[in-house]
């Protein structure tokens, strides 16, 4: 079995010779860190063998609540936000047909749809209308179990549920994924008889698309989960602490990125893609880098493009902007269909020439011609190709960037397990909204906002 490639090639020839390789020691401690538990945030180091550690009968356990889900459900509600939803999503879109709520066929897979994750009126006003009447499920997915946006949409779906289902058939398709033993949703679960999943104490949000939180979703919409596994510990043998630093894509990926960072004055990371199946692997990535690595005042920004889409609205700026950004492609080798460009007597729109060419070898072109271009124009490019895009191949993908962003944080000199950031809005948002127990806050808040009136 082949393994996703990292090319650096693109992105060296912009940095002195061995700046990367200067990185080696470096890489090296870090991984010590990780491994031995020594490094900052080593309380969340549960996802660093969670691939080699999963069992046939925790797998077992997800695909039978699946299968019950699935059999009782048109429509699956993955309500969760963050590092709760955005695994399951990136790789439920990846995986999936783009058009599947409209594709009339017998797979009997479900309709998976996401709320939980904004708390816009509208949006939940028509997800709850497009329910009306039909047979949906929910999984109510929060590591803390009181997430705003989350416990509010539950608190909707769970109310509409349970009025169309009745009490007790609800609880046949509504499942929690959250803490051991903490929070609203494990108290919520336990006391209405809600199966339940549990999210490791030590798997922090972002990193915890290989526990329930991503696999039950992914299993519900009739991806094989297995796999998944099956590519993130091939990948998790693949970017060991024993691999040599220029064999280890994760170690080469963190110290390139860090290199242009500290020594090339690039501020912003893009990652591409020219498939637009991967967009949320891009949202995926960027809420993983972000919180990791943004605090401190230090990081590189991460940033998202689907391309060839956004080369008609960002390519003008990648192309001849500030020169503080690179970016990283994501590239499919082989798509999953064939499809030929036909011929046209006419040729009215003189695309004859491309005649009898698959669409993807003029993606590819397109691809390459941007590389090409987007270097001339001094973006250093990082390129990580993809044999194929299925479940094996998506699970190497994220154990890859889930274990250089461990690395990479640790080179940056930030615990990359936390996100005390996050707190600041929420904080703002409870005293305005005059939450029991945020008495001082909310005086305070009001007291500012009058003096800027
Ligand atoms: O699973 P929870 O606790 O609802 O958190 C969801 C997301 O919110 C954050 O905690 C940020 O507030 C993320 O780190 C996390 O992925």
């Amino acid at each position: 079995m082949k393994n996703i490639n990292l090319d650096i090639t693109k992105a060296t020839s912009f940095l002195k010779n061995d700046a990367v390789k200067s990185y080696e020691s470096k890489v090296k401690a870090a991984q010590e860190a990780l491994e031995n538990g020594t490094c900052a945030g080593n309380d969340f180091l549960g996802w660093l063998h969670l691939p080699s550690s999963v069992t046939p009968a925790f797998l077992k356990e997800i695909e039978d609540e699946a299968k019950v889900l699935r059999a009782n459900c048109e429509a699956i509600v993955v309500a969760g936000i963050g590092g709760s939803y955005l695994g399951a999503r990136a790789v439920i879109e990846a995986l999936g047909n783009s058009f599947s709520w409209l594709v009339n066929d017998d797979s009997k897979n479900p309709n998976i749809l996401f709320a939980g994750n904004n708390i816009g009126e509208d949006y939940l006003s028509e997800l709850t209308t497009y329910l009306k009447g039909k047979k949906f499920g929910v999984i109510n997915i929060s590591k803390s179990g009181t997430t705003t946006e989350t416990a509010l949409t539950f608190r909707l779906l769970r109310k509409q549920c349970e009025a169309q289902r009745g009490k007790e058939e609800a609880k046949k398709v509504i499942v929690a994924i959250t803490d051991a033993h903490k929070g609203a949703a494990r108290v919520c679960a336990d006391k209405e008889g809600f199966k339940s999943f549990i999210i490791p104490d030590n798997v922090g949000g972002r990193f915890s698309v290989l526990t329930p939180v991503g696999l039950l979703p992914i299993a519900c919409a009739g991806f094989d989960i297995k796999k998944i596994i099956d590519g993130a510990r091939d990948m998790e043998k693949a970017t060991g602490a024993h691999v040599a630093f220029e064999d280890n894509p994760s170690a080469l990926y963190a110290a390139t990125r860090q290199a242009l960072y500290t020594q090339n004055g690039k501020k912003i990371e893009i990652i591409e893609n020219f498939q637009p199946k991967l967009h949320y692997i891009g949202e995926w990535w960027k809420q993983l880098y972000g919180e990791s690595e943004g605090k401190e005042n230090k990081g590189l920004f991460p940033a998202a493009c689907d391309f060839t889409t956004d080369l008609h609205s960002m390519g003008q700026w990648i192309q001849e902007g500030e020169r503080s950004i690179f970016e990283t492609v994501i590239s499919i080798e082989k798509p999953n269909h064939t499809l030929l460009f036909p011929h046209d007597d006419d040729n009215l729109d003189g695309l004859n020439f491309l005649e009898g060419k698959r669409v993807d070898e003029v993606n590819k072109m397109a691809e390459l011609g941007t590389r090409l271009a987007h270097v001339d124009g001094k973006v250093p490019n990082i390129r990580i190709s993809v044999p194929e895009l299925n479940e094996y191949y998506v699970g190497q993908l994220i154990y890859f960037f889930e274990k250089a962003c461990g690395i990479s944080g640790l080179l940056e000199g930030v615990n990359p397990f936390n996100q005390p950031g996050v707190e600041a809005y929420k904080k703002n948002m409870f005293a305005l909204l005059n939450k029991p127990g945020y008495e001082a806050e909310s005086k305070a808040i009001r007291e500012r906002l009058d003096k800027e009136k």
